[in-house]
């Protein structure tokens, strides 16, 4: 099965081949030798491979008397070549030639990937030169590779460390891959959103973010928020959204990672960006998130009830170190335990006390969820996970969330209903009884119309929330739920 699963992503990623003219794939391009970990080697390149073999004298009987050893190099894997001198501290330019360095992602354990740099040793000026102008060519090549990439960093996510993660761990391998970078440093929240806004998208291949949930969802929001007023869409009411004209990339730095980890089955920067660097990219649903009479924003994910109480509570209670507010919130919030009365209005309508609800346009996964949060959507199949949590006591409740961190269905309890949805209207009750549209028509007050939401980490005061899915309106830069291994994670806190 695991053999089965391997083979499966391989050929998901096998699909990117470089685009050179009149050539076929396998069509040897250049051969050569080149002395490679201290031995002779013939090197044969083709737009699909680069392999090499030892050169074996031959024995006076003739022949080589032993089997050769080929070894081989996936050109996808390939993402920099350098032409590599040797020079004295302080030399820019000029300096002795070595040989050429290609740059490969390496595949590790539990989704991790990792650099490496193979030497191809050879002192010959000409040599050197056409080998690096072909392997060039075909990395040029591969199509969804950016070149030029906007850069957001959120210098207060987590434990301010983003601009330290990408400074470290990024910014070198993008110029390893010759990617030009335009990045801007936020300095307030909404600063990525009001820059977007104004951002010449054109110029660039892709958007990327370094930061948590809540910063990735306001950058997601404001590309889409830009193809909309891009295409000359109003931006209050949107019923059919144009897609986003860019790649959205994601390096993980916050608190909670879940759009990370669902691309990437791991938390690693220096994995999000060599899937960014490689141009594997992940078409994914979207949702607008709107009230009656606005949009309130696009998103992947929302929580009503337990979910967005929490993060209501650890938002007031900001002052605290945020793994140890985000522990407290959930605590406290358990102990006050209570439910939500809903409508769910029109088509197939639900009612009753809720504890939490949630909708999600992709599985959401986590180290609390290694399957998910919402393991039962994917990413791009153009609907939504809608999990409703009915009144239960806390005993129950606490069973089903510690169900979340292992293998075992978390849905599989009488008060938890679970549905496929492309549309969702989540009317809340308030206190005197009334739904949130009665209420409007009352003219009480606007306080008590609204409730605390969740909204892919953000909180978001609103009341009656209508959520759409749309299917395949961005991309994100990853790989599919699917080929990802499983993750061995798990979670310990409650
Ligand atoms: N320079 C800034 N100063 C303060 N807030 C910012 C800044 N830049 C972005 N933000 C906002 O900070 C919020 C949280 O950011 P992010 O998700 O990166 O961090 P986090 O540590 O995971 O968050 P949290 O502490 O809320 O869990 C986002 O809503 C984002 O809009």
């Amino acid at each position: 099965m695991q053999v089965f699963k391997e083979l499966q992503r391989k050929a998901a990623l096998q699909s990117q081949t470089p685009e050179l003219p009149h050539r076929l794939p396998e069509e040897p391009l250049l051969r050569g030798i080149f002395e490679i970990g201290k031995r002779s080697r013939d090197v044969v390149l083709s737009a699909r491979r680069l392999r090499w073999s030892p050169i074996v004298p031959e024995s006076p009987a003739g022949g080589t008397g032993r089997a050769v050893k080929e070894e081989i190099i996936e050109m996808k894997d390939v993402f920099s070549v350098k032409v590599k001198r040797r020079r004295f501290v302080g030399q820019k330019k000029g300096g002795t030639l070595l040989g050429i360095t290609i740059f490969k992602c390496l595949h590790k354990e539990e989704n991790k990937l990792t650099d490496c740099a193979i030497h191809l040793n050879n002192f010959s000026e000409d040599h050197c030169h056409s080998w690096f102008r072909c392997l060039k060519e075909i990395l040029n090549g591969f199509q969804n590779r950016p070149k030029s990439l906007k850069v957001f960093v959120n210098p207060s996510s987590h434990k301010r460390e983003a601009t330290h993660i990408y400074y470290e761990q990024v910014s070198p391998l993008f110029k390893l891959a010759d990617i030009k970078t335009d990045v801007t440093v936020t300095e307030y929240e909404g600063h990525a959103l009001s820059v977007l806004k104004e951002c010449e998208l054109q110029a660039f291949d892709g958007v990327v973010c370094v930061g948590g949930d809540g910063f990735v969802s306001e950058v997601a929001h404001g590309l889409l928020l830009k193809a909309q007023i891009d295409a000359g869409k109003g931006t209050d009411f949107i019923s059919a959204p144009v897609r986003a004209p860019v790649p959205l990339g994601v390096i993980p730095a916050g608190t909670t990672n879940i759009l990370a980890y669902t691309l990437y089955g791991i938390k690693h920067a220096v994995t999000a960006t060599l899937h960014i660097v490689m141009g594997h990219i992940q078409p994914v649903d979207a949702c607008t998130f709107s009230t009656p009479s606005r949009l309130l924003r696009f998103g992947f994910s929302a929580m009503f009830g337990f979910g967005a109480r929490t993060l209501a509570l650890a938002e007031k209670h900001r002052w605290m170190p945020s793994n140890q507010r985000k522990d407290f919130a959930f605590i406290k919030t358990l102990a006050d335990l209570k439910t939500e009365k809903c409508n769910k209005d029109q088509w197939h309508k639900i009612q009753g006390d809720f504890l939490n609800v949630s909708i999600m346009a992709i599985p959401c996964l986590c180290s609390m969820a290694p399957r998910g949060l919402a393991p039962n959507t994917r990413l791009n199949n153009g609907s939504m996970a809608l999990i409703v949590v009915r009144n239960t006591s806390r005993t129950e409740f606490i069973k089903h969330l510690k169900r979340y961190a292992s293998v075992k269905n978390q849905f599989s309890f009488p008060f938890v209903e679970t549905y496929t949805v492309q549309e969702v209207k989540v009317q809340p009750r308030n206190k005197s009884g009334l739904d949130a549209k009665e209420n409007t028509d009352t003219n009480a007050t606007a306080e008590e119309d609204n409730y605390p939401w969740n909204i892919d980490g953000d909180l978001i005061e609103a009341s009656e929330v209508h959520v759409r899915v749309h299917p395949q309106l961005i991309n994100l830069y990853g790989v599919n739920t699917d080929d990802l291994e499983s993750s061995k994670a798990t979670c310990n806190c409650i």
